[in-house]
Formats: C-alpha cells, sequence, structure tokens
C-alpha cells in the first residue's frame, strides 16, 4: 500500500471537519479560547475520525468493490489487508482516547468514542445496507464532535452544546441525501437502501428541503434562546436561506446538476455556521 493509499484510509478532510465541529463546541462554551487546548482537541478528533474512516474502508471492502467511487479505494482492491485495517483503526482510536483523556477529561474521551461507535456501530455495521434511516440515526456521529468539544471545558450549562449537537444532528441528512442522489446507481448496484434508491430523486429532494427547515429552524435555536447573539444568528439566517434556496431549487429540478449543487452547498453552509458561534462569542 502506498503512503497515498494510507492517507486516504483516514479521510482526511472529514476528519479535519469533525475536529472543527469539535472545536465549534469547544468555542461555544470556553471564555478564553487557549491554541494547546484547541490543537488537542484537533489532534484528538483527527486520530477518533480516521480510526472510524479506517473501520468503514476495512468493513465495506465488499460493497465498495461494486460502486464505481469507491471500486479502487485500498480495502477494495486489496492493496491494505483487513488484519492492518483493523490494527490500525484500533491504534489510532486508543491514540485519540489517550490525548482526549491526558490532555482534558473522561468526558471528552466518552464523547470521542460515542462519536466513533455510532460511526462504525450504529451506521457502518448496522444500518448502512440495511435500512434508509441510516443516515438519520448515523448523524449523531457529529453531534458526538460538538459535545465532545464542549466537554474540554469544565462548565455545567450544556444547553448550547446540546442545541449545536441538534443542529449538526439535523445537518448530516441534508448533506448525504443529496449525494445520495448523485450516488443512486452506485448504491443500487451494491444494494445499499439509501434513500433515493427506495423513494426516487423528486421524493428525496422533499426529504431534504424537509429535513432543511428543521435544520434552519434548530440553527436560529441559539440565537432565540439568547444563548448567542445577533452577529451568529444573521450568520445562520442568511445561511439558512441560501441551504434553503438549493433545496427548492432541487425539489423544483430533481437533476443530478441540482443534487451535486446541494451536496457541495452542504459543507459551507456548516462551515460559515461554526464562524459564526465563534466570531459571536470572540470576536
Ligand atoms: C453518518 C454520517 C455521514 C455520512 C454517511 C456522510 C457521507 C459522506 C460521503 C459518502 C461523502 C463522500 C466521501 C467521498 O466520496 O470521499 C462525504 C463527504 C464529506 N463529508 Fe460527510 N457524511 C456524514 C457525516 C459527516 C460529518 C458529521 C461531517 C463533518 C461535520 C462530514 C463532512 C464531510 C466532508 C467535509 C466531506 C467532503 C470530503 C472530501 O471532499 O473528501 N460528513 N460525506
Ligand atoms: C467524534 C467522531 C470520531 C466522529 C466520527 C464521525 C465520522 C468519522 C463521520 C464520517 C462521516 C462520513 C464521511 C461517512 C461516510 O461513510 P460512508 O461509508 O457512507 O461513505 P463512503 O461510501 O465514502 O465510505
Amino acid at each position: 500500500m502506498t503512503f497515498k493509499q494510507f492517507i486516504e484510509l483516514l479521510k482526511p478532510r472529514i476528519a479535519l471537519m469533525i475536529a472543527l465541529t469539535a472545536v465549534t463546541g469547544y468555542g461555544a462554551v470556553v471564555d478564553k479560547v487557549d491554541l494547546g487546548a484547541l490543537l488537542l482537541l484537533t489532534l484528538a478528533m483527527v486520530l477518533g475520525s480516521a480510526a472510524s474512516a479506517v473501520f468503514n474502508h476495512v468493513w465495506d471492502r465488499d460493497i465498495d468493490r461494486l460502486m464505481r467511487r469507491t471500486s479502487k479505494r485500498p480495502m477494495a482492491t486489496g492493496a491494505g489487508t483487513p488484519a492492518l485495517g483493523f490494527a490500525l483503526a484500533a491504534i489510532l482510536m486508543v491514540a485519540g482516547l489517550t490525548v482526549a483523556h491526558s490532555a482534558f477529561n473522561w468526558v471528552v474521551a466518552l464523547h470521542l468514542f460515542l462519536g466513533g461507535f455510532v460511526y462504525v456501530a450504529v451506521y457502518t455495521v448496522w444500518l448502512k445496507r440495511r435500512h434508509w434511516t441510516n443516515i438519520i440515526l448515523g448523524g449523531a456521529a457529529g453531534s458526538f464532535a460538538i459535545l465532545a468539544g464542549a466537554a474540554v471545558v469544565n462548565q455545567t450549562d450544556w444547553l448550547l452544546p446540546m442545541v449545536l449537537a441538534l443542529v449538526l444532528f439535523l445537518w448530516t441528512p441534508s448533506h448525504f441525501w443529496a449525494l445520495a442522489i448523485l450516488l443512486k446507481e452506485d448504491y443500487r448496484q451494491a444494494g445499499v437502501p439509501m434513500l433515493p434508491v427506495v423513494v426516487g430523486d423528486q421524493r428525496t429532494a422533499w426529504w431534504i428541503l424537509a429535513n432543511s427547515l428543521a435544520l434552519v429552524g434548530s440553527s436560529l435555536l441559539p440565537w432565540s434562546l439568547g444563548l448567542l447573539g445577533p452577529v451568529y444568528g444573521f450568520t445562520a439566517a442568511a445561511t439558512g436561506l441560501v441551504l434553503l434556496g438549493f433545496n427548492i431549487r432541487l425539489v423544483m429540478t430533481p437533476t443530478r446538476f441540482w443534487a451535486g449543487w446541494n451536496f457541495a452547498a452542504s459543507m459551507p453552509y456548516l462551515l460559515v455556521l461554526f464562524i459564526g458561534v465563534f466570531l459571536d462569542k470572540h470576536w
């Protein structure tokens, strides 16, 4: 296996965004950001996310072989062995938990573990191949990243982290179902019951819009509950309108083109929302 293939196993861009999710949970509750804590939290989350991603590569190697997008992956081609993958996943998760526990506390480590557990056990092993609700429950993986970050700070006010965890939970289906429209034939070929395979593109587009209405509503709660101020509130309202605009366009024209744009829009939506949390709290 080449170094490039090894890095591919870690799903690095996703790991970095998971770390950013945790950093947002930290930034939402801390009074003064400590750069050292922020870097150690990033390291722990990247290790935990990468561990989960490696396990996913190993577990899904059979169906990855059947899908154009994933057929060249190291575990699908046999460049990496399952034994190596499981060992690497275990080492990375132990390393992430050790950093989380020794640098912070056992609550951070627990939420890091639970995020990985939801993604690996609930989504990858249990639901992904069985039922279209896989992404709804699997979305909790990102929620635990927020809570892991908030647990860095020894505080008792969990309302804002819980609301942000709800936002992450609701963001995930809007993020993934748009991509699933693009990948529908791949998933049908592999026998994976993603929503578009089960109900078609048009009804999936309606599901995305309905889910995003709940997502945008939840994103306004930190402002309406007085947990964050107008800088965040306007950011949430503006990004929410843009996301819903893409979703409405997809409902009107449920094509691969607009599904691609909806998926592409889901990441900057979350990124700008995270920036709004930081600007409101620390600017
Ligand atoms: C169970 C929940 C999730 C599922 C099933 C899911 C699904 C996916 C899939 C299939 C891709 C395309 C990957 C590829 O082709 O390489 C993707 C990309 C991505 N996801 Fe998600 N996602 C989930 C949760 C999350 C979370 C919680 C985050 C971050 C907060 C996230 C951030 C991203 C990013 C940044 C990309 C683009 C990665 C790249 O360009 O390589 N995802 N997601
Ligand atoms: C706190 C913590 C450690 C959280 C873990 C969160 C995590 C790793 C989420 C993974 C998100 C993701 C890209 C899933 C894709 O799986 P897939 O199998 O549907 O995608 P694929 O077909 O591209 O492999």
